[in-house]
């Protein structure tokens, strides 16, 4: 058999070193060229130019798993920094590389008709199987995630004096920041410090420091149009029109919030305080986007085991939460995902979160209802209240959806 070798093979070398990769390569079509929506550095495009021939390669569709993630190539996201201490007290193992769905954001967007449709099932399937998925060719440059990803880090590490102000704020107050946060659930202590703002409509950013409201201002549009594209894709994987989820949330001005979260080491100590993240939670809003500092520790609920996420280099992971599990009636879940920390160096992650306008009264599109309210599964509740009931409350599972759930009598008639 003959196999033309396109020319970026010798890149893709390069940069690589994975032969098997290439003779895979040679047995299928090159990727579609790579132009994601927003400007990017080179050594972004180079990257991106490499997954998108690392999805061809794995499956010929936008999609594929990450079972044989691409070695780190550029020191950041190597995403072996990782010793998890004994697990909490579930029964949920730890799995490594377990095929985590890989989404192509340039073929959802830019892509031919056919090929934007076999995204748009791809999506829908990772909506539906995981609630959880990594996209790639996104168009946020590195150099933007870096520059939020660093100054988030320079706030932490201000004197307490500085961040004093927000300290004391309640859920509902636009910026927030924990500092040295440590909280015992059944024993085990999670520590964190988090920043959390208030993003859109209206960015509410701490004073210092300075260069935080520039960044944290382009990084939040960048990752909100994102998102928003995303919502799209996935209400047509939903059967609906493009724009019909973006309507029953008012995503037009939806709510944006973007979190920092640091995990300091060291996790030493007797068997109170092994050091874990963050508790098991779905998120309160509809699709969150997050990126770590190149030190793992996200794991996710999958088939009843807990899987590790281990980024693709530059990827984002995303995460569905509980407003999309409201309004498409259950069939796409918010996920499980908590955050578990255990190695010499400091984690860090950077989430940016988009929800229905506050105001919002979030309920099932009828579309996704049999027209007799048979499995019905969610009553209407106003996103406001949902975020508050979620913020005021531990962090417990998905406890915070029984809000919104319809509740069935199943006592069945009484006897007489
Ligand atoms: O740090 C992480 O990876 C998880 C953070 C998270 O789940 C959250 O902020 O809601
Ligand atoms: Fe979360």
């Amino acid at each position: 058999m003959i196999v033309t070798v396109h020319p970026i093979i010798s890149e893709h070398r390069d940069a690589t070193a994975h032969g098997k990769r290439l003779h895979l390569l040679a047995l299928r079509k090159p990727a579609a060229p790579v132009a994601p929506p927003g400007s990017v550095d080179s050594s972004a495009r180079l990257q991106n130019r490499l997954l998108s021939l690392y999805c061809t390669i794995m499956a010929g569709t936008s999609l594929h798993r990450s079972t044989d993630p691409i070695p780190c190539t550029n020191g950041e996201h190597n995403g072996h920094e990782h010793a998890l201490p004994s697990s909490p007290s579930d029964t949920g193992t730890c799995g490594g590389d377990d095929g985590i769905p890989v989404v192509d954001f340039d073929v959802l967007v830019n892509g031919a008709a056919d090929q934007r449709a076999q995204a748009i099932q791809d999506l829908g399937r990772a909506c539906e199987d995981w609630g959880f998925f990594m996209v790639i060719n996104h168009g946020v440059t590195e150099k933007l995630k870096e520059a939020i990803m660093e100054t988030c880090k320079e706030l932490f590490s201000l004197p307490e004096e500085e961040k004093a102000e927000y300290l004391e704020a309640g859920p509902m107050d636009p910026i927030r920041i924990g500092t040295g946060f440590f909280s015992v659930v059944d024993g085990i202590r999670y520590c964190r410090d988090y920043l959390k703002m208030f993003a859109h409509p209206e960015l509410h950013c701490p004073a210092k420091p300075a260069k935080l409201r520039d960044v944290a201002a382009e990084y939040s549009a960048k990752t909100r149009d994102l998102l928003l594209q995303l919502a799209k894709a996935i209400s047509e994987s939903l059967g609906l029109d493009g724009g019909r989820i973006s309507v029953a949330m008012g995503l037009d001005s939806c709510f944006q919030i973007l979190v920092a979260n640091h995990y300091p080491p060291p996790y030493t100590g007797g068997p109170d305080s092994v050091g874990m993240g963050l508790p098991a939670h779905s998120d309160h809003g509809f699709l969150t986007l997050l990126f770590q500092n190149g030190v793992d520790g996200l794991q996710v609920e999958h088939d009843g085991r807990w899987h590790l996420a281990k980024p693709l280099p530059g990827a984002f992971f995303v995460i569905t939460g509980d407003q999309l599990e409201i309004v498409s009636n259950g069939k796409y879940k918010g996920v499980l995902h908590r955050a578990v920390v255990g190695g010499e160096r400091a984690r860090m992650s950077m989430v940016s979160m988009i929800s229905p306008c506050l105001d919002a009264v979030v309920e099932p599109v009828p579309e996704l209802v049999a027209p007799d309210g048979q499995g019905l599964e969610f009553r209407g509740v106003r996103y406001r209240d949902y975020m508050e009931h979620q913020q005021s409350n531990k962090l417990n599972g998905k406890a915070a959806l029984d809000i919104a759930r319809v509740q069935r009598d199943t006592t069945g008639p009484a006897e007489k």
